[in-house]
């Protein structure tokens, strides 16, 4: 039986229209001398969830978080954030946004209690209360020069002061690297656990893909400085199967099912361990039909999401 693929797999853009995006980024542009590095990046992040920005090292995260955050001018493009462009008033919207860096560059012979009342005038909904709550929930000491933390703590720290600030926009940029696996786990719980009793927006960069797992409720895919994916979490990962067929019995061009090659995409093919094996994007609508019926001699292998990002970006 030939399957019939109504739409042509795509790893295309698809907004969930809640509301307007709480930020909004179209075909952002950005080089360095010779270097793109956004190359036309676009994507939008909507109101109260928790939006995943998942890339390999060098895919242009940091420097999209860099322009969000006025640090850096992008060339060409429109970024618009609640619901204003952004170079309309830097200022105005960088007070309600929380942002933890990568790196904190924090004065180290400054405590937490000293760095609270030098930040707390630059933010009008600076919340003294949570802030000495998340410190104490971090185990954070008040009284040590931050130079002595460890980059966990720093990170910790970071987060507590971008919470207390009560942002509307939480954007976190690989706040948890040089963090053990308990304090990472106990950094996202809590990023979660805060942004949905503020409602809050969070804009989450990462590379790692338990993380967002984790926390993410729709991520957005980098690569080489353009979106290969805008979407939720399922959809993408149903979308796409690898199958296998031992060497011996493998046709040449032979494909796991009636299918048309020219009606999907093939996203890697070739031999691994003595077996064949090809994955495959499909439509949606096929694979929530189960109606992939396979020739003989093909198996069904297992998919890690590490597997399906893997196979995004190595075909962007
Ligand atoms: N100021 C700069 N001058 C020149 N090149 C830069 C500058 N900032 C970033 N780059 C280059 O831009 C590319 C993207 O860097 P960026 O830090 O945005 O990536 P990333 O996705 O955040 O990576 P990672 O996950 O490793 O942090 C890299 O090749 C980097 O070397």
């Amino acid at each position: 039986m030939m399957i019939d693929l109504a739409d042509e797999p795509s790893l295309n853009i698809n907004h969930r229209t809640a509301g307007t995006p709480v930020l909004a980024l179209q075909d952002v542009r950005k080089s360095f001398g010779s270097l793109t590095v956004l190359d036309g990046l676009s994507l939008a992040v909507y109101p109260g969830e928790v939006f995943g920005f998942l890339g390999r090292n060098g895919a242009g995260k940091s420097t999209a978080i860099r322009i969000l955050m006025g640090i850096l001018r992008c060339d060409a493009g429109h970024i618009n954030v609640f619901g204003k462009s952004l170079h309309s008033d830097v200022v105005g919207i960088r007070q309600r946004i929380g942002y933890v860096a990568q790196e904190q560059n924090m004065y180290p012979w400054m405590t937490p209690k000293v760095l609270s009342r030098f930040v707390r005038g630059f933010y009008p909904r600076w919340d003294e209360k949570r802030y000495q709550k998340l410190m104490t929930d971090f185990e954070l000491p008040p009284g040590r020069r931050i130079g002595t933390f460890s980059g966990g703590m720093k990170a910790k720290l970071a987060l507590t002061l971008a919470l207390s600030t009560r942002p509307q926009l939480l954007i976190l940029d690989e706040p948890t690297a040089g963090m053990d696996p308990v304090a990472r786990r106990e950094f996202l719980d809590l990023v979660r656990e805060q942004t949905m009793q503020d409602g809050a927006t969070t804009f989450f960069s990462t590379h790692l893909i338990d993380e967002i797992e984790a926390v993410a409720d729709r991520i957005g895919i980098v690569e080489s400085g353009r979106t290969v994916y805008d979407g939720e979490l399922d959809p993408l990962r149903n979308s796409i199967g690898t199958w296998s067929i031992a060497m011996q019995d493998y046709i040449p061009g032979s494909m796991p099912g009636e299918f048309s090659r020219q009606r999907l995409r093939v996203l890697k093919e070739g031999e691994r361990q003595g077996r064949w094996v090809v994955s495959l994007q499909f439509s949606q609508e096929v694979l929530a039909s189960h109606e992939i019926l396979l020739a003989p001699g093909w198996r069904h292998d297992s998919m890690s999401l590490e597997d399906v990002f893997i196979a995004v970006v190595a075909n962007a």
